[in-house]
C-alpha cells in the first residue's frame, strides 16, 4: 500500500559537501552516518544462522523469531519525502530529545505526553499540542511512540482516546518503545485494522545518544512505513536495522538489554569485589577499558559508580523490565538463561530499595551487604 503522505514540510537538508557539513548546525546527519549505512557492511555483521529460515518453521509461536533478515538504506534521506506531520507520544529521557531532534530538522511535530506540562519546552522550539493520543494521530502522517513498557505502550496506542482511534489508511505509527513481541504484535494489529501501517523500531543507545541523534533503530512490520520513515529515523538515529515480522524488532532490543544489564550487574560485583580485596575500583575502571571486556559502558558509568554516583539516562526500573520481558522471550523458546535470571533477581532487589528511577548502574547497591560470615572474619 502506497503511503499519501510524503511532502516537503521537513525543511532540514542533507549536506552534500564536507563544506555543507561543517556548516550544519546538526550533527545527527554526517558523512560517518551516511558511511555506517551502507548495507554491506551491516549485513556482514549478522551471522549466517540468523539470516532468513522460513516463517513455516516456526508454525506454532505468536510470531517467528528466525525469519528476518537484516536491512539498512544506502542512500540518504532526501527531505522532500520527509512524511509531511510527524505525531511524537511519550516525552520522557528519550521521547523528548528525540522529538526536539525532529523539530530542530524542520519537521512539522504535535506532541502529548500523560503528564502535559512536558510538553512546553517543545511547543517553545515550534511543536504544535493535541490532548490526546487519538487526535495526534488524526492530524498527522506518521506518529511515534515512547512509552514506557507493555502497558502504556497499549493504553497509548489502543485505549480509550488512543492513537488507533485517530488512525486510517496512508497513516502510520511507529512504536519505538521498549516492548515485548505480543505486545507489539497486539499494538500492530490494533493499528493495521484502521488501514494505517504499522512499525515497531525500539532503540539501542541511550539519553546521551537520543540528544545527539545517535540511535540504532531494530525495526519490523511493514517494509513500506520502514523505507517512508527512513529519514526520520536518520535524523534520529545513526543506524536503522529492518528484521522481518513485527516481534523480531521487539526481541533483538530485548536480547541486547539482557545482555547489557547481565554486564552491569557483572561489572558491579567486580567493583565492589576489587574494593573489598584492597584495590581502588577506579584502577580496576582504567584496566578494563584497555583490555578485552572493553565496553563504552563501563567507560561511561564506572566513574559515578566509583562515587556511588547514579545520573539517570536508563531508569533501574526500565532495565529491570527489560530483564523480565527478555526472561519470557527466553522461556517461551525454552532457551535456558540463567545468569540473566540471576541479574534480574539483582534489579528486583534494587527497586526494592527503593532505586527504581536511578540511573540502571545503582543495581551495584543492592550488593552492598557484606555476607554475615565474611563480616565477622
Ligand atoms: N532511557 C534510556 O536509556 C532508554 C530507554 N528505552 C526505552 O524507551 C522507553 C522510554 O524510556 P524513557 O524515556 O527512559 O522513560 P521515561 O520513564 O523517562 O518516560 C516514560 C514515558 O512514558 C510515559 N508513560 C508512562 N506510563 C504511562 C501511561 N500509563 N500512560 C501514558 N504514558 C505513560 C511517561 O509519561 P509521564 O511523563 O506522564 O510520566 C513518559 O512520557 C522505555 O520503554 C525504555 O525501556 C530504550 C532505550 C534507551
Ligand atoms: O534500553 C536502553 C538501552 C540503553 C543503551 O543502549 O545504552
Amino acid at each position: 500500500m502506497a503511503m499519501s503522505f510524503l511532502k516537503p514540510h521537513c525543511t532540514h537538508r542533507l549536506p552534500s559537501s564536507s563544506s555543507s557539513i561543517l556548516n550544519s548546525p546538526f550533527p545527527t546527519i554526517s558523512p560517518t552516518k551516511s558511511l555506517s549505512a551502507n548495507g554491506s557492511s551491516f549485513s556482514t555483521r549478522i551471522p549466517n544462522h540468523f539470516r532468513a529460515l522460513p516463517i513455516s518453521s516456526t508454525p506454532t509461536k505468536p510470531f517467528s523469531f528466525k525469519a528476518f533478515s537484516s536491512q539498512i538504506s544506502a542512500s540518504a534521506p532526501k527531505p522532500d519525502e520527509m512524511p509531511a506531520r510527524v505525531g511524537f507520544l511519550g516525552l520522557g529521557i528519550m521521547g523528548s530529545p528525540m522529538a526536539q531532534n525532529l523539530i530542530k530538522a524542520g519537521c512539522d511535530v504535535t506532541v502529548w505526553n500523560r503528564t502535559e506540562s512536558k510538553c512546553s519546552p517543545l511547543i517553545s522550539l515550534g511543536a504544535k499540542y493535541k490532548s490526546s493520543p487519538k487526535e495526534v494521530a488524526a492530524s498527522c502522517d506518521v506518529t511515534f511512540a515512547m512509552l514506557a513498557d507493555p502497558q502504556s505502550a497499549l493504553d497509548v496506542a489502543c485505549g480509550e482516546h488512543g492513537a488507533a482511534k485517530g488512525m486510517s489508511p496512508g497513516k502510520g505509527y511507529v512504536d519505538v518503545s521498549t516492548v515485548d513481541g505480543a505486545t507489539s504484535k497486539l499494538i500492530g494489529t490494533r493499528i493495521k485494522a484502521t488501514g494505517a501501517l504499522f512499525l515497531e523500531a525500539p532503540v539501542s543507545g541511550s539519553k546521551k545518544p537520543a540528544e545527539d541523534g545517535q540511535l540504532i533503530f531494530l525495526t519490523a512490520g511493514d517494509r513500506s512505513l520502514f523505507e517512508t520513515v527512513a529519514p526520520l529515523l536518520d535524523v534520529m538515529g545513526k543506524s536503522r536495522f529492518f528484521l522481518g515480522d513485527v516481534g523480531n524488532g521487539a526481541a533483538m532490543k530485548l536480547v541486547v538489554n539482557m545482555i547489557m544489564g547481565s554486564m552491569m550487574a557483572s561489572f558491579s560485583e567486580g567493583l565492589l569485589l576489587s574494593e573489598s580485596v584492597g584495590l581502588d575500583p577506579k584502577v580496576l575502571v582504567e584496566v578494563v577499558s584497555q583490555g578485552a571486556i572493553s565496553a563504552p559502558m563501563f567507560s561511561m558509568k564506572g566513574p559515578s559508580m566509583v562515587q556511588s554516583l547514579y545520573p539517570t539516562a536508563f531508569p533501574l526500573k526500565h532495565q529491570q523490565k527489560d530483564l523480565r520481558l527478555a526472561l519470557g522471550l527466553a522461556e517461551s523458546v525454552s532457551q535456558p538463561t540463567p545468569i540473566a535470571a540471576a541479574a534480574n533477581e539483582l534489579y528486583k532487589v534494587a527497586k526494592s530499595r527503593g532505586l527504581s528511577d536511578e540511573d540502571f548502574s545503582a543495581v551495584i547497591e543492592a550488593l552492598k551487604v557484606k555476607l554475615q560470615s565474611q563480616s565477622k572474619e
